[in-house]
């Protein structure tokens, strides 16, 4: 049943994993948080750790193997797959679109929520795609077919089509994987400015550790035996880094918020 909430999406003692033949495998359990409005999340872990499970798993992809996802008050099973794009887009890594659309028509593919069943944009859903094309700096590239990009050029095309889905949630797996620094910190920075300004739930995985403690308001720690989700500098104080990663090679520097190779 819908109830009011302030939050936009949460999850109540989950279970992630995978059912093979009968056989259950699971990745992470008792997995429970609450985020809000305006908001930018990066959710960090080491390799295999189940961050893309996670994700998965909030968006519906793959079923949960006990407890509850909530979108906006309503549970993730309560909504049919329309109603949902209306609440929540995805990026996923590697998720290349088919080659011959243009930068634009990718990006119009985002308003399929909206359109009617032939797929005709209204006014509003061309001022839309205008709009996220000004925002993501792509009006020079916003003829070019797929093929034509670049990597990251691709990535920022995705994450502009994941916008003008205009859904009050955003989840990207790796949205900065391809890019070099200047572009990684230039996106996870513009990510910040639309969670602010529009009040969007943004959840991200990352490997990019520094620049998401720098620009998150929250982060979620995965590891083997914990799930931690606070404000970086209250991680940082709490030793929350330490637990990431095998302390043989690296370990976390607190005054510099950073990972320090061992000499
Ligand atoms: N379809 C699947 N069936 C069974 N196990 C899977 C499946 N996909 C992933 N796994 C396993 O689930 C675990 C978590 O994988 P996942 O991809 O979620 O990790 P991750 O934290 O995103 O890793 P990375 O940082 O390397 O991308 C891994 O042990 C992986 O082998």
């Amino acid at each position: 049943m819908s109830t009011t909430t302030t939050y936009t999406l949460e999850a109540n003692a989950l279970s992630i994993g995978y059912t093979h033949k009968n056989e259950i495998t699971t990745i992470a359990e008792n997995l429970s948080f609450q985020l809000q409005k305006g908001e930018l999340i990066g959710l960090v872990g080491a390799n295999g750790m189940g961050k893309s499970t996670l994700l998965k798993t909030l968006c519906g992809m793959i079923p949960s193997l006990g407890g509850v996802v909530t979108f906006n008050g309503k549970q993730l099973k309560n909504y049919t797959e329309q109603n949902l794009a209306k609440e929540l887009s995805i990026v996923l890594t590697g998720a290349i679109p088919p080659s011959n659309l243009t930068v634009s028509e990718i990006i119009a593919l985002g308003r399929q929520p909206y359109t009617n069943w032939i797929g005709s944009l209204s006014k509003q859903d061309k001022a839309k795609v205008i709009e996220v094309i000004d925002l993501l700096k792509l009006s020079s590239l916003k003829h070019k077919k797929s093929y034509e990009l670049s990597d990251g050029q691709l990535q920022k095309v995705l994450l502009g089509r994941a916008l003008a889905q205009d859904t009050s949630v955003i989840v990207l797996d790796e949205p900065t994987t391809h890019l070099d620094i200047y572009h990684k910190a230039y996106i996870l920075k513009l990510l910040k400015e639309v969670a602010h300004t529009t009040q969007k739930t943004i959840l991200f995985s990352t490997h990019e550790i520094d620049l998401a403690i720098q620009l998150c308001d929250q982060m979620m720690i995965l590891t083997k035996d914990n799930f931690t989700v606070d404000q970086p500098c209250n991680l940082i104080s709490k030793g929350s880094f330490n637990d990431l990663f095998p302390k043989d090679l690296i370990h976390f520097d607190q005054t510099t918020g950073s990972f320090r190779v061992h000499k």
